[in-house]
């Protein structure tokens, strides 16, 4: 098992977000993780991070506890993150940036040249600062910086979001090809189709608790169950 979430409570302050939320995320696996807005989405990649610590529960990876481990630690265990806001540094280069990502862990190193075969137009912006790239190329570099760390895991919280169709294709194939690498990932996704198109299982999270778990298949056969539990949100 690459994850394992149990019962997580999770707060903002004093307010509640999460109610013994969980879930798992098997080797190799990709979930989709939907919900409408404010939903939890977000808070519970915070909770695997370590960013926004659960108050019960537990979350382990790869069979060790992880719950309480700083985020540092976390990452280097072997989980990515592509935040929904990017979070580049705007004033350094995009090489700068990727370089900031390299990391070693027990999964397969990633090498530039390898990020660089997958996305080919980060060649012709190494030297660009952050702030000056548009959307899709800042997605692109967040996607390779969280590569170079050598994930086993790789959280994407809404990677579809502001960019265009073609460059959303070219993001799920780059999470299809993680998947045929062996890494796992937790999609989070508003536009359920696109998340759809590249899961194996979802958990969908209504009011920050699982409303529906079950394989991707199921929900893509039944449209009356889809439009139920994730109707609004597209
Ligand atoms: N920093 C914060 N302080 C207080 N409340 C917060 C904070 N962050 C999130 N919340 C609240 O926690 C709940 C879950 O928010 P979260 O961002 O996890 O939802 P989400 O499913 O990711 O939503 P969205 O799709 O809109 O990003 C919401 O009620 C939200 O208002």
């Amino acid at each position: 098992m690459m994850l394992d979430v149990q019962a997580v409570d999770t707060f903002h302050g004093e307010t509640q977000a999460l109610f013994g939320v969980s879930l798992t995320v098997r080797d190799g696996e990709v979930l989709a993780l939907l919900g409408a807005n404010g939903a939890g989405k977000t808070t519970l990649l915070r909770s695997i991070l370590g960013l926004t610590r659960p108050r019960h529960g537990e979350i382990r990876f790869r069979g060790r506890t992880i719950t309480a481990n700083p985020t540092h630690q976390i990452a280097r265990q072997g989980i990515g993150w592509v935040p929904d806001d990017r979070r580049l540094c705007p004033t350094l280069t995009v090489e700068k940036n990727l370089a900031l990502g390299i990391k070693r862990t027990a999964f397969r190193p990633w090498t530039l040249g390898e990020v660089t075969e997958i996305f080919s137009a980060l060649k012709y912006l190494m030297s660009r600062d952050a702030e000056t790239l548009s959307g899709g190329e800042m997605q692109m570099v967040a996607i390779a910086r969280a590569l170079l760390g050598s994930p086993g895991l790789v959280l994407f919280d809404e990677p579809s979001q502001g960019l265009a169709p073609k460059i959303v294709n070219d993001v799920m194939a780059v999470i299809r090809r993680l998947k045929a690498e062996g890494i796992a990932a937790i999609v989070v996704e508003q536009n359920a189709d696109v998340a759809l198109s590249v899961a194996d299982r979802v958990v969908v999270l209504q009011r920050g608790q699982v409303a529906w778990s079950g394989e991707a298949a199921e929900l893509v056969a039944d449209a009356a169950l889809k439009r139920s539990l994730i109707g609004g949100v597209q």
